[in-house]
């Protein structure tokens, strides 16, 4: 368990109704590799992936070098007509924000524990100066379902747990079609990522987070700049305010909003399994004056007793191997992390 961990005090979304000023460990670190806060930079111009046409005869190649061309400058793409409506996303996005607003005597039921991220809370505290993130967020190891902690999982609203069962299941469905392509765009054999993913104890997490209004957005970041350790990552954003933003060649762009479309971005063990071909994106969230914003993230990982590494199809002479082949990557990530290493450097050969 990491020294000092414990919730806070107080939620940020306690602090934004109280009307508080962010306290000084919530505020942004100028010295920080990734560049100062800028609260409106310019938007990414992040392309637009139409999945319709992904598994179209004739549509099949225009859209596959599309998606190639994102995921190797971007590491990101807008996922349209993945086939989830929008009727169905605004239920999901209604249930989310049904359980923010719930007292939080209600909230404090599904608190997580000291030491361990599943639960409803904030991020775990790994040394004195961490800077805190202005959100509050619930987060749920989905799949395999036999790991489900329900006790984590709300009771109320009474829908939750339905809604977001089905949920899992569809973003599953929806992952394995980007993986397919992604091999596609590569021209590699259509299963080659996805059987990493979901043979056997296939891996998906759900963080369901709440960025309260925040009353010096440009000073206190929502969320830090990271990168995902996932494999992909399948980001609904709230349609009402912009918040995401990208790093792209060391400038950060907002990530536009588009109300139906699925943001996916691809985490570190993608950008190792392309032999670094794919971009796994730094990325972090601004918060807003006025407004509040909710989003949900699903985190596809491979089965984390498995070996995973660069395909030996991307190996070549010209492109040697750039990654060694790693196990647990969470588990090794987290512990990276906490050696101030980055384990995407970690893992270079
Ligand atoms: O809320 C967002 O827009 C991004 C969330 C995110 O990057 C994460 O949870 O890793
Ligand atoms: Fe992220």
């Amino acid at each position: 368990m990491a020294a000092g961990d414990s919730l806070p005090a107080k939620t940020a979304q306690q602090m934004a109704i109280d009307g508080d000023q962010p306290p000084s460990k919530y505020m942004f670190n100028n010295n920080n590799k990734f560049g100062g806060l800028q609260t409106s930079p310019p938007f990414a111009p992040v392309p637009i992936i139409d999945m319709s046409r992904l598994f179209s005869c004739c549509k099949q190649e225009t859209e596959l070098v599309k998606l190639r061309s994102a995921l190797t400058t971007w590491g990101c793409f807008q996922a349209v007509n993945h086939g989830l409506s929008d009727s169905y996303l605004d239920n999901l996005r209604g249930v989310i924000k049904q359980f923010f607003e719930l007292p939080l005597e209600e909230k404090r039921k599904y608190f997580r524990e000291t030491g361990s991220v599943e639960g409803y809370g904030n991020d775990m505290t790994y040394s004195e100066n961490q800077v805190q993130d202005w959100c509050d967020r619930l987060f749920l190891r989905l799949l395999p379902q036999d790991q489900r902690k329900l006790r984590f999982w709300p009771k109320n609203p009474l829908n939750f747990r339905e809604t977001i069962d089905d949920y899992t299941m569809k973003i599953k469905s929806i992952s394995v079609v980007i993986f397919e392509a992604m091999s596609k765009s590569l021209d590699l054999e259509e299963s080659c990522f996805s059987k990493q993913f979901t043979e056997q104890h296939d891996v998906l997490q759900g963080r369901f987070i709440l960025y309260p209004p925040c009353p010096a957005p440009d000073q206190v970041l929502g969320l830090k700049a990271h990168s995902d350790r996932s494999g992909i990552t399948l980001l609904l954003q709230d349609p009402g305010v912009e918040g995401l933003q990208v790093l792209n060649d060391g400038k950060w762009y907002m990530v536009p909003v588009i109300h139906d479309a699925l943001f996916v971005n691809l985490g570190d063990q993608m950008q190792i399994m392309s032999n670094g071909i794919f971009k796994s994106p730094v990325h972090r969230v601004v918060t807003n004056k006025e407004k509040g914003r909710i989003s949900v993230a699903m985190f596809t990982e491979p089965d984390p007793n498995k070996e995973i590494g660069p395909v030996d199809a991307l190996v070549d002479e010209k492109r040697p191997r750039v990654y060694k082949t790693v196990k647990n990557y969470a588990v090794f990530n987290h512990e990276c992390f906490q050696k101030g290493v980055i384990a995407l450097d970690a893992v270079k050969i």
